[in-house]
């Protein structure tokens, strides 16, 4: 197993606003899969993503990510492992406003030490063209491509994306999935998608649906649909 969750569980709160939202996780993901993770508002989703990608800690229970034991990382090797072989992609892109398509690309190539060449990338994403637009002269969907371009030109193991077509639109969204999907072909990367968009878990290799904090069902597709032939 490429990710390994052992009993993983995160409170928030002190004393009498102590909440328990995770209450003991345990699954498994190989390399280069897409897995998908469902659930209802609430149920643990973003926070599961974020313990995963060293943003937020946790209290009881083990990550594994490639043999390594988060537990056993101290802050600055954290800081490093999120650094080298973590990708982010956000709902709301969080691009750098007054920096290019391209130095927004790049700001995530300086962050890894193994980059990949730029202006391939820039044609994979197709962003060729607009290369030198800054963000406020993108649609969304360029927004999201430049996003994920960022987070993927390190060549992360991991690339986790957070709702990443929860502000587009039908047809955009289905591109920006189908940009998922090349990329895990192309690089070979394992990609966790948070979603509220049930479709999404048929073009996933693995689905775990999670409810109030546990996992109410996992498995794994035998057969994958393409994102384009996705509807919903
Ligand atoms: N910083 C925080 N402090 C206190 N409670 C929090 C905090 N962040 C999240 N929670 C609570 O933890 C629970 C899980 O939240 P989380 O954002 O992980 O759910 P989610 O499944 O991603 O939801 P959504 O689909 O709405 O984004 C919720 O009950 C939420 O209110």
């Amino acid at each position: 197993m490429f990710l390994q969750i052992n009993n993983l569980e995160k409170f928030y709160g002190e004393k009498d606003n102590r909440v328990q939202v995770l209450k003991g996780l345990s699954t498994g993901i190989e390399k280069g899969e897409i897995c998908v993770l469902l659930g209802p508002s609430g149920s643990g989703k973003s926070t599961l993503l974020n313990i995963i990608g060293g943003i937020e800690s946790y209290d009881k229970g083990e990550i594994i990510i490639n043999g390594a034991a988060m537990s056993a990382m101290n802050e600055k090797q954290t800081t490093l492992y999120r650094r080298e072989h973590l990708g982010y992609v956000f709902q709301f892109y969080n691009l750098i406003p007054n920096l290019t398509v391209k130095e927004n690309i790049e700001v995530g190539a300086y962050l890894g030490s193994n980059p990949l060449d730029v202006d391939d990338l820039l044609h994979t994403l197709g962003l060729w063209e607009h290369k030198d637009k800054i963000p406020s002269q993108l649609s969304g969907g360029q927004q999201q491509r430049t996003s994920i371009g960022r987070a993927i030109v390190k060549n992360p193991d991991l690339l986790l994306c957070d709702e990443p077509t929860g502000a587009l639109d039908y047809n955009t969204s289905k591109d920006i999935l189908k940009l998922i999907e090349d990329v895990n072909r192309k690089y070979g990367n394992t990609i966790i998608i948070v979603t509220h968009n049930d479709a999404i878990k048929l073009m996933a290799d693995r689905v775990i649906k999670l409810r109030d904090g546990m996992i109410r069902k996992e498995y794994t597709n035998e057969t994958k649909t393409p994102a384009m032939e996705l509807d919903w």
